[in-house]
This record gives structure tokens, sequence and C-alpha cells, in this order.
């Protein structure tokens, strides 16, 4: 009973996997999109602001769904990162 109670919890949590990997993908476009608008503006791709206000808004949005705030900000920085890698064209999407 058990094990088939994890087999059936790890179903669930691949599902969410795969969506997750998706809406990387999906974020990563409009990123990309971003990045080429600014480039061509000669703006920087690294903007504080924009991603003190991305943080605000994952820590009180993560704090009703029950998550801690620091994790989920070291997520976010992790794919700030990403998004300045991918912009210097080191990394394919
Ligand atoms: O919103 C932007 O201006 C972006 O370039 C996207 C993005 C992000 O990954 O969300 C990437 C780098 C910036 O520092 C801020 C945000």
């Amino acid at each position: 009973m058990r094990e088939l109670d994890i087999k059936q919890l790890r179903d669930t949590v691949d599902e969410l996997d795969a969506q997750l990997v998706q809406l990387l993908a999906q974020r990563m476009q409009g990123v990309e999109q971003i990045q080429s608008l600014k480039r061509l503006s000669g703006q920087a791709c690294r903007e504080a602001e924009r991603e003190a206000d991305i943080i605000r808004r994952i820590h009180s949005t993560g704090r009703r769904q029950g998550l801690d705030p620091d994790w989920l900000e070291s997520l976010f920085r992790k794919l700030f990162e990403f998004s300045e890698r991918f912009a210097r064209e080191e990394v394919t999407p």
C-alpha cells in the first residue's frame, strides 16, 4: 500500500516537474524578447530595480502559498543569473 502511495505521489510530482519545465521555457522566451529589445536600445541586461520588484512580488505570493520567501528568492536569483548568461549568448534556451 505504501509503495503504491509513493508511486502515485511521484507520478504527480513528475507531472508538475514537466509543467515547471514548460513554464520555464515560456519564461525564457519572454526574457529573450525583452533582452533583444534592450540590446537594440542599448540598455543593460540586468536591472536591479526590476529584480527587486519581482522579488517583492514573489515574496508576497510565496507567503500566501506557504512557501519560504528566502527559498523562492534564491531560486529567482538563479533565474536572473541564467537570463544574463543567456543574454550574453553563453547558453542556449
Ligand atoms: O525584465 C527584464 O528587464 C528582464 O530582462 C528579465 C529579467 C528576468 O529574468 O526576469 C532578467 C534580467 C533583469 O535583471 C531583470 C529581469
